[in-house]
């Protein structure tokens, strides 16, 4: 609802009310539209001034009613008699103004900010446009470059921002209700009409066809298939070439055909899963709601490599001092030039100062004695780790949390190397840890709650999307990336090249295809990890098959590559050529080609010619089967987690909502029949067979996502 006073006598203030973002629901807009008439109708009444509740203007239209039949009176209208108006209406902005709330906000004929404040059109978010004016307005008000770059981008801006960008009219640190006020008295009797957005001109590039042109290009690139990016650029060019009416008509059926597309429908859901999992459960009861967190003070991490760098770096940018440990001097030189350069280079770009005063740069275990919490990046080793950890227990304070960034390591083996097992959790962060949303918080059978409450806390803090999963091999992203990472290898051996399966996960959505990401990151890590798992090396019993590990399937052509020194972009080739040990741009390799043929050939292989459809089958349908199987052992509380994870850790398309997410849209009885018939195809590949959750889930019905958790639950109590 939307609450109507009068103030200072001349004054109507109007102010949303609809906790906790102030979203505009059908009940608020109805509140507005009778406020504003009332204010407007009102002799005594001068001006107006909007705000939101409990310092915070608005958060949009209201998502959930996106499911659901429109109902109250529509935002284009209640927005557009704002504007007309004969009576100034100052928007006091606190907090937020998002999508529909800036939207409203630029309707008002001004705006006030408090310096705290973030404003931002991030419909294209969501799968949608800015359709309450917000492609026709914004472009008038700050010229076209500046809209298409927020309209497309859905980026915040801060206060300040906005007000370089001519968004808002003021930034304060005073209350900016009282500012609001005082500006609204000033302001009354001034004319209107230079204050009506809708009837500026928009500022444009003056070669605007080829500034649109490669303004759709870039964005197409960005994409992946995303259609709502490409909406935007249309609306804001209907904006840029057509009277305000016209582009109206134009931003509303660009919004039609977005708005109940399947695209939108995944990304909601992304926005919504992001909230959920932050609701996190464990299986002993234990919640976000029973478990308290303990505030971390200072923190550590050991071992500055890839890992540890980007971490340290999270914590000093969140403002967290942090004791930083190598285990020699030259190797803490190296980090600590390395650290403090980014920290420097992620400074500027925000224009503050770095933090460098909060990080302690030390060879010295003894200096961790006043840390709260510890984060392990020591190589992927677990007789090291364990090492480290009875070091860590001895050195810290008995009620300091350990923490590991293992991979796939076991945590509650470290756990039992120290005298608080309870204390321990994995922080498994992604590469580059700076920069990379995603973080799992890894519970073993003996973490406590307020442990695990703890690094979901600190991860907040951090600014990580954190999701709290149980301890097994891998967790649950490089777990399911196993079977993903088989399959593509399988397919090599069958007939495929690198260059087809990238092409068709790229197409799919993904920012690169699996063997670009392996030369990425280096065929050396997954090496290592097999040799861990005596899949190949000393660990091979003498006389087994090169084909065939522990029973089944196994193909030995990355450790084939590794062998030959082809670890990806550090040496220059791998899955595809470089032009130098450390170049970036991948091109095909007739080298590879030859070594494909003659590997089949060697082992009697057939190569026959692999489709598009079977690799992103093969490959993604692996994938969802093995998140099936995490759900079915507990692993991951819900599907929402598994999406968040490779929603924000492994470049899972969001217009396609995350693995789980999209076996529900291609229908789970389709996924269950394909995986059948792979899995007949291929009987020594056992990741191929259905889970027995998957066939459960079709036996009850095929439930929408939102329902397996009750699935879940009754395979569970049946155990
Ligand atoms: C043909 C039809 C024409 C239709 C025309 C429509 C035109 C439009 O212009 C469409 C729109 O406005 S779409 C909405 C655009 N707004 C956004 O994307 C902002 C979304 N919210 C945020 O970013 C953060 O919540 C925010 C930054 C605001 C706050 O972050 P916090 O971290 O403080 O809090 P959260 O945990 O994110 O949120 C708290 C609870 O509020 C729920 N919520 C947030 N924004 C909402 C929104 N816009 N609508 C409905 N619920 C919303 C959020 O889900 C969470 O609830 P719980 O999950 O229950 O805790
Ligand atoms: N590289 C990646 O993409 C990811 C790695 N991880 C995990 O993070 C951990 C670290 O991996 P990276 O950073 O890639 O390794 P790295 O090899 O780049 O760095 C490890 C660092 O630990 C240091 N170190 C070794 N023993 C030490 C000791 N006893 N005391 C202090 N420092 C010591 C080494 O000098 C080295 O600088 C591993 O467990 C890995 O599985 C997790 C997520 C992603």
């Amino acid at each position: 609802m939307a609450r109507y006073t009068r103030i200072a006598g001349s004054i109507a203030l109007i102010t949303l009310k609809n906790p906790p973002v102030n979203a505009l629901s059908a009940a608020v807009r109805q509140g507005i539209t009778d406020s504003v008439g009332r204010a407007l109708s009102d002799p005594e009444v001068e001006a107006v001034v909007l705000c939101g509740e409990d310092g915070k203007f608005c958060g949009g239209a209201d998502i959930k009613e996106f499911a659901r039949p429109m109902t109250g009176p529509g935002l284009v209208p209640m927005i557009d008699a704002i504007e007309a108006g004969e009576k100034p209406v100052v928007a006091a902005i606190e907090g937020v103004a998002l999508g529909g709330g800036l939207e409203l906000a630029l309707a008002c004929h001004y705006r006030i900010a408090h310096y705290k404040a973030r404003l931002g059109l991030p419909e294209v978010t969501l799968g949608l446009i800015p359709a309450a004016g917000g492609t026709q307005r914004l472009p008038r008000l700050i010229g076209v470059p500046a809209a298409l770059d927020l309209i497309t981008t859905g980026r915040h801006v801060s206060a300040h921002e906005a007000l370089k960008l001519g968004i808002v009219d003021r930034v304060t640190d005073r209350n900016t209700l009282e500012l609001a006020v005082e500006f609204a008295k000033s302001v009354s009797g001034q004319p209107l009409a230079p204050r009506r957005l809708s009837t500026r001109q928009p500022s444009c590039p003056t070669d605007l066809d080829s500034f649109l042109e490669g303004a759709m290009l870039r964005v197409r690139q960005r994409a992946r298939g995303a259609i709502a990016p490409v909406a935007c650029v249309q609306a804001v060019r209907a904006a840029a070439t057509l009277p305000f009416s016209q582009g109206m008509e134009q931003e509303k059926e660009l919004m039609a055909s977005l708005f109940t597309s399947a695209q939108a429908r995944a990304m909601q859901y992304c926005f919504f899963s992001q909230r959920t999992v932050g609701r996190w459960s464990m299986p002993s009861g234990a919640r976000w709601d029973n478990s308290k967190a303990q505030p971390i003070h200072k923190a550590a991490v050991i071992g500055l490599g890839t890992m540890g760098r980007g971490i340290a770096v999270s914590l000093v940018q969140a403002g967290i001092p942090v004791v930083a440990v190598e285990m020699e001097t030259k190797q803490l030189e190296v980090a600590k030039h390395a650290v403090t350069s980014i920290l420097e280079r992620e400074a500027q770009k925000r224009g503050k100062e770095p933090k460098l005063g909060l990080i302690h740069f030390s060879i010295d275990l003894q200096d961790l004695r006043e840390v709260d919490l510890v984060i392990e990046a020591v190589f992927e080793d677990m007789a090291l780790k364990k090492q480290v950890f009875r070091e860590l227990s001895s050195v810290c304070r008995p009620n300091a949390f350990l923490c590991t960034n293992t991979s796939s390591l076991d945590v509650n083996q470290l756990a039992a190397a120290t005298r608080m097992p309870e204390l321990v959790v994995g922080m498994h962060f992604f590469a580059p840890a700076h920069v990379m949303k995603l973080l799992e918080v890894v519970y073993g059978p003996r973490s406590s709650p307020v442990a695990v409450a703890t690094a979901m806390q600190l991860g907040k803090r951090l600014g990580k999307v954190s999701v709290a999963v149980g301890n097994c091999h891998g967790f649950v992203g490089n777990r399911m990336l196993m079977p993903y990472m088989e399959q593509s290898v399988f397919l090599l051996e069958e007939g495929a090249t690198p260059e087809q399966v990238d092409q068709a996960l790229e197409e799919f959505g993904f920012p690169m295809g699996v063997f670009r990401v392996s030369d990425l990151s280096g065929l050396d890590v997954g090496w290592k990890v097999r040799k861990g798992l005596g899949l190949t090396g000393p660990g091979v019993a003498p006389g087994e098959s090169a084909r065939i590990r522990q029973g089944r399937r196994y193909c030995p052509l990355p450790d084939l590559l590794c062998k030959q020194g082809r670890l990806g972009q550090k040496t220059g080739k791998g899955w595809y050529l470089y032009d130098k040990p450390g170049g970036r741009v991948a091109k095909s390799d007739p080298w590879l080609h030859n070594f494909l043929e003659e590997y089949r050939s060697q082992h009697g292989l057939q190569a026959h010619p692999v489709s598009q459809q079977e690799v992103l089958e093969r490959c993604l349908y692996s994938l969802i089967n093995e998140g099936f199987r995490i759900l079915e052992d507990g692993i991951a509380a819900g599907p929402e987690d598994i999406d968040t994870i490779y929603v924000f850790g492994y470049g899972w398309p969001p217009h396609r909502g995350g693995p789980m997410f999209h076996a529900g849209a291609v229908g789970l009885p389709t996924v269950l029949e394909k995986l059948e018939h792979y899995s007949q195809a291929h009987p020594d590949i056992p990741q191929l067979q259905p889970s027995s959750l998957l066939r459960r889930l079709v036996t009850a019905g095929s439930p929408p996502i939102h329902k397996w958790r009750e699935v879940v639950k009754t395979v569970h109590s049946q155990l």
